[in-house]
């Protein structure tokens, strides 16, 4: 069977539910995923003083490729959003700048330094969003930013996440598409603290400096992302997940969660549902936790799916933003981006086509055979068939055969890079 012929068989299976294949299709391709660029270059950045990569976060394997200059890891990108379905946006970090051969401490970044990126992102139709770093610096060699008993160590870094907000509404300015700036810090302690309490205040109080400058929603949007724990940061992390909570629900911020910033057993689909009903929006970074948040790349498992049926089943594609959050530098790095994304796009489509009303009109019935039943039945319906055809129709090779693609750009392109 072709492509079209399996897809018209699958679209009659579906339209037995009720659901309608070719609006799921449009309602696809009107998602963006936010694409982060340090899965191109393992989290190293172009900075001229760069430091090692710290704050308790680390990138394992020596594949060969990495992207060692900003042209190489945009290449990169585009190879990799040749392969992905649908329109998307990339997310950038502060040691992402390019500063023409200058050294430009992090809290004297401007948005000149991100020209490039944010041409770049014109000629390819791409949003852009945006991240302070607060580690892999001097500065947060202790593992403390934000919370910093130092007062100049909290203000350099205060500085460095306003000058971040003020790129990012660059971005928003210039793409016509909110930038989403994210605060990730890493800050804690790798023992029992004998103050919790202090810290947490200080944080609070810095957060209150950064964000005083209100910068209008339809260019800059602010998330703060929690943690549980760190490598060093074993006993408390400051920005833990209630710090967070409090402190975006009291604030008007969005909470970002990422799904390996919690407790092995403690999923991230659960808590969409309760948040979204006391903020309008927030923000995801899936990853995939292997035993710690070893940042995995992302695959099509239960909880990706789970996170998906939450987002559509609760109509909240307007309201969650997804950003991607891995890196492994052990496989091929544009085949991570690749298989990682179109894993989230599988999983979106996957959930739009679940009889989603059905399944919560049994619940509310108490009829759980039948929703058991069904849930089931469903996992293997033909939703494959599907994926294939939007794959075909959005121009982005079927089923495996991107992996050709990605073996030829190693060949000519990767291969050539020094070899780690
Ligand atoms: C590089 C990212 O900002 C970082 O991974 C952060 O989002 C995080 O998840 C730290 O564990
Ligand atoms: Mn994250």
């Amino acid at each position: 069977m072709s492509i079209k012929e399996s897809y018209e068989s699958a679209k009659k299976e579906y339209a037995k539910w009720g659901i309608d294949v070719e609006k799921v299709i449009e309602q696809l391709k009107q998602i963006p995923i936010s694409i982060h660029c340090w899965q191109g270059d393992d989290i190293g950045g172009f900075e001229m003083n760069k430091g090692e990569l710290s704050g308790g976060i680390d990138v394992t394997g020596n594949y060969p490729g990495r992207a060692t200059t900003p042209e190489e890891l945009r290449s990169d990108l585009e190879k990799a959003l040749s392969l992905i379905p649908g329109t998307h946006r990339v997310n950038l970090h502060a040691i992402y700048a390019e500063t023409n051969g200058e050294v430009v401490e992090r809290d004297q970044i401007e948005s000149k330094h991100f020209e490039n990126w944010v041409n770049w992102a014109k000629e390819n139709g791409l949003g852009l969003d945006f991240n302070p770093t607060l580690f892999s610096h001097e500065k947060a060699a202790d593992g403390l930013t934000l919370s910093h008993p130092d007062p100049e160590v909290r203000e350099f870094w205060i500085n460095h996440c306003k000058a971040s907000r003020k790129i990012a509404e660059y971005f928003g300015k210039e793409l016509g598409t909110p930038a989403l700036t994210n605060i990730w810090i890493p800050d804690g302690y790798k023992d029992v603290p004998s103050d919790r309490l202090t810290p947490r205040v200080r944080l609070k109080e810095s957060l209150d400096k950064i964000f005083e400058e209100e910068i209008d929603e339809q260019y800059n949007i602010d998330a703060v992302e929690s943690k549980l724990f760190g490598i060093g940061s074993e006993s408390y992390v400051v920005g833990s997940h209630e710090f967070y909570l409090g402190y975006a629900l009291t604030n008007n911020k969005l909470c970002l969660l990422d799904t390996g910033h919690y407790h092995p057993t403690e999923m991230v689909s659960n808590k969409i549902s309760s948040m979204l009903l006391y903020s309008d929006k927030l923000a995801l970074h899936v990853s995939r936790p292997v035993r710690w948040d070893s940042d995995h790349v992302v695959t099509l498992d239960d909880e990706l799916k789970e996170i998906a049926l939450e987002i559509v089943r609760n109509e909240a594609l307007d309201k969650v933003m997804i950003g991607l959050d891995f890196f492994d530098a052990s496989i091929n790095r544009v085949a991570a981006w690749t298989i990682g994304t179109r894993n989230m796009i599988k999983s979106l489509l996957y959930a739009m086509l679940v009889p989603n009303n059905h399944l919560k009109q049994l619940q509310e019935e108490g009829n759980f055979t039948e929703r058991l039943a069904l849930i089931e039945e469903f996992k293997t319906y033909p939703f494959g068939a599907i994926w294939d055809y939007y794959c075909d129709q959005m121009g982005v090779p079927v089923k495996e055969t991107w992996l050709k693609d990605v073996k030829e750009y190693e060949k000519a392109v990767l291969s050539k890079r020094q070899l780690f």
